[in-house]
């Protein structure tokens, strides 16, 4: 049967990126969405955003909500302080087992905890599962219209401590209109609009930073 496109993303790092190289992996997948297939990675132009976004918070423990292919996982665990808890979850088993192995590929495999499931299900049980108190910084890059009700989750089980900082790709496109309502009219929250263009594309898009104030 014919291959998917997150085995074709995979192929593509194991033909060109060097085993135990973050760099060249990310530089792979964002060759390959460039000249042969586009697809949803946070890509190189939002990527150095999040990377400065990661490197100032320089948190203690992470959450990535939609792994998808590992691509912003690499990005995000290539940047950590040994000792970092770095929790990803993705519910599709097949682009969870296709991130396992870009991420091992980037010999990052250590650094990574990637749970199978849907958000909504895991965030009630992190604390209990993972032994986190709070996430000091918590990057949401899947559906559009769980952002919201993933961050009232946050809030309702006391995930968030005063300084956490969440980052929202895709703002502008496809856009999460209510989300962004939430997080810039919350006196909770200090958001802050980082515009960029949708990966390997000239489209608008962008990201939204929110520091939760406890
Ligand atoms: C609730 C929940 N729990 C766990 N994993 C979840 C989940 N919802 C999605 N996921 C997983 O994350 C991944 C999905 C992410 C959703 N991202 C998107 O739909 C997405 C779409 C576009 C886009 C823009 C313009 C276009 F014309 C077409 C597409 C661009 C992006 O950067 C995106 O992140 C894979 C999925 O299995
Ligand atoms: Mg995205």
């Amino acid at each position: 049967t014919r291959s998917t496109r997150p085995q074709r993303m995979l192929k593509a790092v194991q033909k060109n990126a060097i085993r135990g190289n973050p760099e060249s992996v990310i530089s792979a997948i964002d060759y390959f969405c460039k000249h042969s297939e586009w697809a949803m990675n946070v890509g190189d132009e939002k990527g150095c955003i999040l990377d400065s976004v990661v490197t100032e918070v320089d948190p203690s423990t992470v959450l990535e909500l939609g792994t998808y292919c590992g691509y912003s996982t690499v990005r995000i665990a290539r940047l950590l302080s040994p000792g970092t808890k770095f929790i990803t979850v993705e519910f599709n088993p097949a682009s969870a087992e296709v991130a396992r192995k870009i991420i091992a590929y980037a010999g990052l495999q250590d650094k990574v905890t990637l749970v199978e499931g849907a958000s909504g299900d895991l965030i009630p049980q992190i604390k209990k599962l993972y032994g986190i108190t709070t996430f000091d910084f918590i990057f949401l890059d899947h559906w559009k219209d769980r952002y919201l009700p993933d961050i009232k989750l946050f809030e309702e089980y006391g995930l968030l401590g005063k300084g956490s900082v969440l980052l929202a790709d895709n703002v502008i496109c496809p856009g999460t209109p209510e989300y962004l309502e939430y997080v810039r009219n919350s006196p909770r929250y200090e958001s802050r609009y980082y515009p960029s263009h949708l990966e390997y594309t000239k489209v608008e898009d962008g990201l939204e930073k929110s520091l939760f104030l406890g």
